[in-house]
């Protein structure tokens, strides 16, 4: 055999022994035999597809839990039966649930599906309230390779939506709306709730508030900004407080720092029997005046005014005692703003807080977040030093407005327990906050999600759109405007003839709940972010979201059954027998503004946006005003003598009264029953 030839037959012997062998590797692959493979690289990817699938069998699980939890959270009880509602129910938050409830059913495996509720508008057709829910889920859908479109989701959704007392009935509308129509036995059943049990909160988790507002500085004027910061944060408070919420209200004053100093070394210079006679020091202001000048101009003074800040603060009891005199004064001319707007707030100045600043000082330099710069002791709100920094400590060594919040911050959180931190201050102070946040988390003090909720407002403006002033350019004193607004409120009611009808007591009462009314409802109306213009000639007018104008309307709501001779036992009589049945269109929408009074307290509550509530009030009373106009509650022959009373319509005019109260009396808003 030719030696070219032999060479030929070995190689394809051994090329079909080699062809054997890879089938028989390639057959073992295919049954994942990979064992006799002695590959090193091999091993480590087997090892490591093992982590891979024991990572993804943990996932897998996960997920299953995830899913079970959002399906048990999503599955709330729903109110099946009208009649276990006593109290006062969120329809919104109701509506709400039963479309979860829907949503969940109609597509178990998508995870948090989003279910967007809203009112209707005006509109009728549209019902009362939307589920715009399908238009969002088509697009998830679409995400994960579903073909659908809206409108098939919305079908979807109708079909499993469970049968619920609240609605009457439910539509598929455009490119896949749901329109919701309130079920009228149910609206119904609400008002005469409120008949039978009064004005309830709707069932909330009772959390702990602190509510730091009003806040003046002793031995300062207490100015507009201070009204406003007392006006909102009282009708918070109120607000928080109806909700059955364990509110802390706190004043902040001003009682603490270098100026005390000045005001004791005077005081011990032109008083210095001051512990034993009480110090002509009526005027504050003036005698403030006085001491900054001394220390402006006399160095001697001056350096003692330093001594007298470094007594006090060591807590000598002799300067304790001036300091007490001090501030005993300012508190008694704040006590006066207070008690004529029935205001409720606990003292707990800055001075409260000079041992626990101690205290943070010392952690806040334990933890490193302490810096020095030129003297003082700094901090910055987050690592990248942005912004600017708090000063904690000065080059003398005291304290400042910031360390003293710091301060705040950990007591009421540690001490207080709070669950919300709530200032109630204007927004020129809008930095010192957004920096507070920051380091009292940075320091730990804030933790697990928790915030600062600062209530801003806007600057008070005159009628010239500048800053609010008297004609000669000083500032207002706030006890003269409240005097200024008592007498424009009696004007105002001579003015109608109201002098000639009331009797002396009931125009007193008339004159200052219009005064006091008008300047708290002025504030409160507006979105309190905006600068807002004080106006006595805008505020008393009697047409338009105004108090006057709303105040009147209650009375005259009040004055119906009075004039129709209908005793308040007669009318509650009536509630037990039939109770208030909504026929009329405008009986049944003013019935479907009122129910909407748990959401709209809810809301605010949330937003802390005190105007929406008076826009609230202030659309009642045009409900009202529709349904009044429409519909005979008494009718009369033409000698003015009754011939019919319509007692159910009776019933809505004193549940409008109530939830109308209700809203008044929390915005700190006194009512009376003539004016
Ligand atoms: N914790 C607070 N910073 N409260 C507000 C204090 C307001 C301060 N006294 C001022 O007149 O501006």
């Amino acid at each position: 055999m030719d030696v070219s030839l032999k060479s030929l037959e070995e190689r394809t012997l051994k090329a079909e022994r080699e062809a054997k062998a890879l089938e028989n590797e390639l057959d073992k692959l295919e049954r994942n035999d990979l064992s006799h493979v002695n590959d090193p690289r091999l091993d480590k990817l087997l090892t490591e597809n093992e982590k891979l699938n024991h990572r993804l069998a943990i996932l897998e699980n996960a997920i299953e839990a995830e899913r079970s939890q959002v399906k048990s959270t999503e599955c709330p009880t729903l109110i099946t039966d009208i009649n276990s509602i006593e109290g006062s129910i969120c329809v919104l938050d109701e509506l709400k649930k039963v479309f979860s409830v829907a949503v969940s059913l109609a597509y178990p495996d998508l995870i948090e599906p989003p279910v967007v509720l809203t009112q209707s508008g005006n509109n009728i057709k549209f019902g009362d309230y939307q589920c715009n829910s399908a238009m969002a889920i088509a697009q998830l859908l679409k995400t994960n390779n579903i073909k659908t479109n809206p409108r098939q989701v919305a079908e979807n959704i109708l079909k499993n939506t469970p049968t619920s007392p609240l609605i009457e009935k439910v539509e598929l509308a455009g490119i896949g709306f749901i329109n919701i129509f309130l079920n009228k036995r149910f609206v119904e059943h609400f008002l005469n709730c409120i008949l039978k049990f009064g004005v309830k909160p709707p069932p909330v988790k009772r959390e702990r508030i602190v509510i730091d507002f009003s806040a003046p500085n002793i031995a300062k004027e207490m100015h507009v900004g201070h009204l406003r910061s007392t006006i909102i944060g009282e009708s918070i408070a109120r607000l928080l407080e109806f909700l059955n919420h364990d509110v802390l209200r706190i004043n902040h004053l001003g009682d603490w720092g270098t100026q005390f100093g000045m005001l004791i070394a005077h005081l011990q210079d032109k008083y210095p029997n001051y512990k034993t006679h009480s110090p002509p020091i009526s005027d504050l202001q003036a005698f403030y005046k006085e001491s900054k000048k001394r220390f402006d101009e006399d160095e001697e003074f001056k350096k003692r005014a330093y001594s007298c800040v470094v007594q006090l603060q060591s807590g000598n009891p002799d300067y304790i005692s001036a300091w007490k005199l001090i501030c005993e004064v300012s508190r008694c001319e704040f006590q006066k703003i207070y008690d004529r707007l029935n205001i409720t707030i606990i003292d707990r100045g800055e001075s409260f807080y000079q041992s626990r600043m101690d205290i943070i000082v010392k952690e806040l330099k334990d933890k490193g977040l302490l810096e020095e710069d030129e003297g003082r002791l700094i901090m910055w709100s987050n690592t990248e030093r942005e912004g600017i920094p708090f000063t904690i400590v000065k080059s003398d060594g005291g304290y400042t407005y910031d360390t003293s919040d710091m301060a705040t911050i950990k007591q009421r959180v540690e001490e207080e327990k709070a669950d919300r931190l709530i200032y109630v201050t204007d927004a020129g102070q809008y930095t010192h906050f957004v920096v507070l946040e920051g380091c009292a988390t940075r320091a730990g003090i804030l933790k697990d999600g928790k915030k600062i909720e600062h209530v801003v407002f806007g600057v008070v403006l005159g009628e010239d759109k500048k800053k609010f002033k008297t004609r000669s350019g000083e500032t207002i004193k706030l006890i003269k405007l409240l005097d200024e607004g008592l007498k424009r409120s009696l004007d105002k009611l001579k003015e109608k003839g109201r002098d000639l009808v009331l009797t002396p007591e009931e125009l007193e009462a008339a004159q200052t709940a219009i005064a006091y009314g008008c300047i708290k409802y002025a504030d409160l109306c507006h979105n309190r972010v905006n600068d807002y213009i004080f106006s006595f000639d805008k505020m008393l007018e009697d047409k338009g979201n105004t108090a006057v104008y709303l105040l009147y309307a209650l009375t005259r709501i009040q004055s119906i059954a009075r004039n129709a001779q209908v005793s308040h036992e007669t009318l509650m009589e009536e509630v037990n027998k039939s109770g208030i049945k909504l026929n009329h269109e405008a009986e049944w929408k003013l019935g479907k503004t009122l129910l909407r009074f748990p959401e709209v307290i809810l809301k605010v509550s949330k937003d802390l946006f005190l105007h929406t509530l008076c826009e609230y009030l202030y659309e009642i009373s045009c409900m009202f005003t529709e349904f009044y106009d429409k519909c005979y509650c008494v009718e009369r022959d033409p000698a003015g003598n009754i011939v019919k009373v319509n007692y159910e319509r009776l019933m809505l005019c004193e549940a409008t009264a109530r939830i109308m109260t209700k809203c008044f009396d929390i915005l700190g808003i006194q009512t009376v029953s003539k004016m």
